[in-house]
């Protein structure tokens, strides 16, 4: 369904005797299928980012392809209500002047499908939030409410894929849980997939089907959730070994 071939990215570095490049991402090569969830995992630094922005089209590759069936990803015709994301900063995620309504409602706007009939006070109950909230600002949210928010935007276009990036990395544990549970089961009531992009193996554990290993811009693992603990490669076995001993 989404299709990467062969990605590359450098950017440029910050040096004043040569013009160098920082490659970020080598070779990368896999495919996310249609509602599945599958985890990008690695270390600080290690390209997991750059590949999330690189799969939601808002930068472009180097070199290699991107698709989402079949169509480049670099088409925004092509991401409209196919793929939509979650950020690990909620607080920026959320326009300041708009009420949670508008938040949630932003993307059917965007996507021109706003006057079709769209339950709002369902999908916020979806996401463990009433009504009252619709109204609010987000400054007037806790940490966790303006995730949810930010979750059930992500939600409101029913794109065949969310990719999270870090989306619960700056909550609290308990909270953590309830938006993985939560992520849970909105993937069963939507039918929906996810990309979820995180340094955290065992949430990743927790959620997804599959998992991708990333170390130093190179993919060096793709495996089913359950194969995690017979991974090959030494970089996944010592990252795994920190989790599991
Ligand atoms: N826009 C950019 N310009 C220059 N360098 C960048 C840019 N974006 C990322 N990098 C560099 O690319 C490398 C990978 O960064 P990236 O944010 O993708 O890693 P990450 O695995 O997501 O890390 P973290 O878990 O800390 O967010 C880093 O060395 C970073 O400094």
């Amino acid at each position: 369904m989404l299709k990467v071939e062969g990605v590359n990215k450098s950017y440029r570095q910050t040096d004043w005797f040569r013009k160098a490049r920082n490659q970020v991402l080598r070779d990368i090569g896999f495919e996310w299928r249609q509602g599945e969830t599958l985890g990008i995992i690695g270390e600080s630094g290690s390209g997991k980012s750059t590949l999330g922005r690189l799969l939601l089209g808002i930068e472009e590759p180097d070199s290699g392809i991107i698709t989402f069936g079949g169509k480049p990803i670099s088409d925004r015709s092509t991401r409209r209500g196919a793929i939509s994301a979650v950020f690990q900063d909620y607080t920026s995620s959320i326009n300041p002047f708009f009420t949670v309504r508008q938040a949630i409602l932003e993307p059917l706007r965007l996507a021109g499908t706003a006057s079709r009939p769209f339950d709002i006070g369902k999908l916020l109950r979806q996401v463990g939030l009433d009504e009252s909230y619709l109204t609010r600002y987000p400054h007037e949210l806790s940490g966790g409410e303006a995730q949810r928010v930010c979750i059930a935007r992500a939600v409101s276009a029913e794109p065949q894929c969310i990719l999270l990036d870090e989306a619960i990395s700056s909550l609290d544990g308990s909270v953590q849980m309830q938006v993985l549970e939560l992520l849970k089961q909105l993937r069963t009531s939507y039918g929906m997939g996810y990309i979820f992009i995180t340094h955290d193996i065992q949430a990743a554990a927790y959620l997804c089907d599959r998992v991708m290993i990333i170390c130093g811009g190179e993919m060096v693992e793709l495996v089913e959730t359950e194969e995690l603990k017979h991974v090959q490669s030494p970089y996944a076995k010592e990252l795994l070994s920190k989790v599991i001993s």
